[in-house]
């Protein structure tokens, strides 16, 4: 039978493992997306630990995704990275897909960025550019394919929680001023992300309708580990990598595929990077959020 109390042990087992072979205490967490592994490299003093080799933890298969959890210093905070996130047609439960949050949350860590490599349905939305964003739909979540389905742990948060400010608004206008500094505003915008179960890409049809619906870009992760740290009280930031546009015309010729995904993600490595070490550096640990009893 499903125990909670035993669920919370498996979590609590992971992360005390973590906490004893590393004397890092990380504060913020980042989940890399497709091809955005080198999020990692600017942490300094580095503590890594392959993902096969951490008790309790799902193992990477999608190419773009080095399956490495790395732990480092960052412009004076202390953070945890996932070289590597789990989908949810990995096969793996959408529990494990969001193991890691709450990993994260035991470990102290009070605020998560979600990064992730997607298409676009928005007109004004082009391969390279980046989008922050501003909320999002869950497509599996609202058929109930859903991370907190199951009896509530009390433990990490409440049965039923919002979702309506998920994407905490002070970062993403601090990332926007940041994206001014840097001279790349032309590049940064917000709007609405979709997770779609994927591993297929859209058809033409499914597209249309995406678009007509009033989505920004699509992908097939990020929706699940933030309802899941949400719930938690972890303050989120999310941006998305915007890798290719969804064709949505019969007379377009164009093909997605995941190795012209990672080629966007090393053309655009560096601006990711400057801009999420900046808004790391720049913001206030402290998180007000209360829903909370972990
Ligand atoms: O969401 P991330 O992990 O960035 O990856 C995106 O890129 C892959 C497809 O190329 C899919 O896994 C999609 O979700
Ligand atoms: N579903 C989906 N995921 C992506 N990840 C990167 N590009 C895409 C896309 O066009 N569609």
């Amino acid at each position: 039978d499903f125990r909670p109390d035993d669920v919370h042990d498996e979590y609590q087992k992971t992360a005390d493992w973590l906490r004893s072979q590393t004397k890092h205490r990380p504060q913020v967490a980042i989940i890399c997306g497709s091809g955005l592994g080198m999020l990692a490299d600017a942490l300094k003093c580095q503590d890594s630990f392959a993902y096969s080799d951490i008790p309790g933890f799902p193992q990477s298969t999608v190419q773009g995704h080095a399956g490495r959890l790395v732990f480092g210093e960052l412009k004076g905070k202390t953070c945890v990275c996932m070289q590597g996130r789990f989908h949810m047609y990995e096969g793996h439960s959408l529990c494990k897909t969001t193991f890691p949050v709450r990993v994260f949350k035991l470990l102290g860590v009070k605020t998560l960025i979600v990064t992730n490599a997607a298409g676009s349905l928005a007109d004004g939305l082009q391969p390279g550019d980046i989008m922050i964003i501003k909320d999002h739909v869950n497509f599996p979540g609202l058929v109930g394919l859903n991370p907190l389905s199951g009896p509530n742990d009390d433990k990490f948060g409440p049965r039923f929680p919002a979702m309506s400010d998920c994407y905490n608004k002070d970062l993403r206008c601090l990332a926007m001023e940041i994206a001014k500094q840097m001279g790349v505003a032309s590049l940064v915008q917000e709007g609405v992300y979709a997770m779609v179960g994927g591993p297929n890409f859209e058809s033409i049809a499914e597209a249309k309708l995406l678009h007509q619906l009033g989505v920004d870009a699509v992908g097939m992760s990020t929706a699940p580990e933030v309802v899941v740290a949400t719930h938690c009280g972890l303050r989120v930031f999310g941006l998305s990598l915007i890798t290719n546009k969804v064709v949505k015309s019969y007379e377009d010729s164009d093909s997605v595929n995941h190795e012209g995904v990672l080629e966007v993600g090393r053309l655009r490595s560096q601006t990711v990077q400057q801009l999420v070490t900046e808004l790391i550096s720049r913001m206030d640990i402290n998180n007000n959020s209360t829903n909370n009893t972990v």
